[in-house]
């Protein structure tokens, strides 16, 4: 597998504002996209072109364009969902799917309540987004759904990620490019990342 630190100021700019435990709801969720954005510019440019014939004012000419139909991203619920805008701002027409996953707030196991996947799946490329890769056990059962359904071709997006993650996700599927806004210290006793920005679901939502 291989792994994508960003280095770009602006996204560690961005990360930054996000940490901070006073950044509002609304600022929290503008941040979030606004980096999923950046990363997705990074990690998408070995997307795939076709070659099209266009008539400029001069002439007639053979350019590269991309097909959005042929990306998806996949959400893990609820956090990514606050990703998907910025994604789709750079492809607006790429296909959505949603995999539903919890932690069990004693065990930290990912429990699945909903997964649904644009059909096929095997020829499209997938990106996975998650601002958060913790115990990285989310990110794993994600990818495991994908695969059973045929999807090959997957990228897996965090903003923020503990080295615990990284190592558990590079192990059980080492196939796979993973791009990392951020790498932090380490996991507490709950399982948070540290320093991290806490529970992201939450803050892009407003529900605690
Ligand atoms: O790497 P892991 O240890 O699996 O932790 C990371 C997961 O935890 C968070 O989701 P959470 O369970 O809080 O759900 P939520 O997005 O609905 O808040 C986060 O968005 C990841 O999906
Ligand atoms: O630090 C963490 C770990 C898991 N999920 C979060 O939202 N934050
Ligand atoms: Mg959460």
């Amino acid at each position: 597998m291989s792994v994508s630190y960003m280095t770009h100021p602006l996204i560690r700019h961005k990360i930054t504002l996000l940490r901070k435990e006073d950044t509002s709801t609304n600022e929290f969720r503008k941040l979030v996209e606004e980096i999923a954005m950046l990363m997705g510019y990074e990690a998408l440019s070995d997307l795939e072109t076709q070659d099209i014939t266009v008539k400029t004012p001069i002439e007639e000419s053979v350019q590269p364009v991309i097909s959005g139909k042929k990306l998806a991203v996949v959400p893990i619920l609820r956090a990514g969902l606050g990703m998907v805008n910025g994604i789709l701002a750079l492809v607006p027409s790429a296909r959505v799917g949603h995999i539903g996953l919890y932690r069990d707030p004693e065990t930290h196991a990912p429990h699945e309540y909903y997964c649904k996947l644009p059909d096929p799946i095997d020829q499209r490329q997938i990106v996975v987004v998650d601002p958060m890769l913790a115990t990285g056990g989310s990110a794993i059962a994600a990818v495991d759904f994908i695969k059973k359904h045929g999807g090959q071709k997957i990228k897996f997006m965090s903003i923020i990620a503990a080295p615990e993650g990284v190592d558990a996700l590079m192990n059980a599927h080492p196939d796979i490019q993973l791009y990392v806004g951020c790498l932090d210290r380490e996991l507490n006793e709950n399982a948070y990342i540290c320093p991290g920005l806490g529970d992201a679901g939450d803050r892009i939502f407003g529900t605690k």
